[in-house]
């Protein structure tokens, strides 16, 4: 069998890569997909409903597989872009480590096996809503609106929101207001998380055509966009307690959480033309990942200790 560089040829002519364990896990865009499965857990815990620990175990680790396949199916389609990308020239499938169709088929197969074992232990509800996530991430994001428009994010975004929905359907079979508010929050905290990097990373996208707003609108125009969307993501954070789903506790949190995000868009908004460090921007990225981990980590932490003041009081 002769060698191709780090690649073989099989007897059916595909091209087989020696990748390691790590380049599929890799695919999966762990680091990424773990705040995706926390939000989806935190929505399966504040259901109000006895949950059965071995499904809700079940539904995790479904989440997280149909998750991960929409990264590789992610990777995969937009391997060319990746490779002109200083930020993803190193992925598997640009750097060559993986072929393109091992990416597509590691993805496919995920993606059923997640899907169908949603489906076949927990609900079918669950799972077609797990389905869709997939498919708007990697087809309607990926393969339409990211290398079309501007408002890529701002609409694709939407398949992010959803996870804390699937887990709350996981468990109680339905779709609530409450797991919708969950989905609200994400959907708004996105266009300020990504447009955070966009800003510095706009050399990039630039290089591989793609119409990010900082290449599109301008850096100006982004940060006014980024400052707006914090001044709405603020209020909504703390709309779990106006309505009634959470103690003060949750509130209190929300609020100064709320406060941190508008005034790191603020100093977004305040940087000047030729800032060439920006700081500022790398800061709001940084700290959108925290918000939205601090925000759903109070929203289970509240969950658990109404749940658990409940059975004290029952
Ligand atoms: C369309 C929506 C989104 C876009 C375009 C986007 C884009 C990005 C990009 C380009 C990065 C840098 C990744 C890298 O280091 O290579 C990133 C980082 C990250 N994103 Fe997002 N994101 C989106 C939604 C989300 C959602 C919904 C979550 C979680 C709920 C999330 C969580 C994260 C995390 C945890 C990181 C940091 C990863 C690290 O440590 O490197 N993102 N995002
Ligand atoms: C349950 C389920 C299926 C969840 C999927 C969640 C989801 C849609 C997450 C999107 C997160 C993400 C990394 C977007 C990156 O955009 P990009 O692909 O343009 O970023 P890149 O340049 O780093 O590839």
């Amino acid at each position: 069998m002769a060698l191709v560089d780090e690649t073989s040829i099989d007897e059916a002519g595909f091209r087989m890569s020696e990748a390691t364990a790590g380049d599929f896990f890799a695919l999966l865009k762990p680091r990424v997909m773990s705040l995706v499965v926390f939000t989806a857990f935190v929505g399966l815990v504040a259901a109000p409903v006895t949950i059965n620990p071995l499904l809700a175990v079940i539904a995790i680790l479904a989440i997280a597989i149909g998750a991960g396949a929409s990264g590789a199916l992610n990777m995969w389609y937009d391997a060319d872009i990746d490779a002109v990308m200083t930020r993803t020239a190193t992925r598997p499938v640009p750097s060559g480590r993986i072929q393109p169709h091992e990416a597509l088929t590691f993805g496919l197969v995920l993606s059923a096996l997640s899907v169908m074992t949603l489906g076949v232990l927990a609900n079918w509800l669950a799972a077609t809503l797990l389905a869709f996530t997939i498919f708007f991430y990697a087809v309607v994001y990926t393969m339409w609106l990211k290398r079309w428009t501007p408002q890529n994010i701002v609409i694709g975004g939407a398949a992010g929101a959803i996870p804390p929905v699937i887990g709350w359907a996981a468990v109680t079979g339905s779709v609530s207001v409450e797991s919708i508010v969950l989905f609200l929050i994400i959907f708004l905290w996105t266009p300020p998380h990504f447009w955070a990097l966009a800003l510095f990373k706009s050399e990039d996208y630039e290089r591989a055509g793609i119409p990010m707003m900082p290449n599109v609108a301008g850096h100006a125009s982004t940060r006014r966009q980024i400052f707006a969307y914090a001044l709405v993501l603020a209020p909504v954070g703390v709309l779990p307690w106006l309505l009634g789903y959470t103690t003060p506790i949750y509130g209190v949190a929300a609020v100064l959480l709320g406060v941190g995000f508008v005034w790191y868009a603020w100093k977004v908004l305040g940087m000047a033309d030729d800032d060439r460090a920006m700081k500022p921007a790398k800061a709001l990225f940084a700290y959108s990942l925290l918000y939205l981990f601090a925000i759903f980590a109070a929203y289970l932490a509240d969950s658990v200790v109404e749940r658990a003041l409940a059975i004290g009081g029952a």
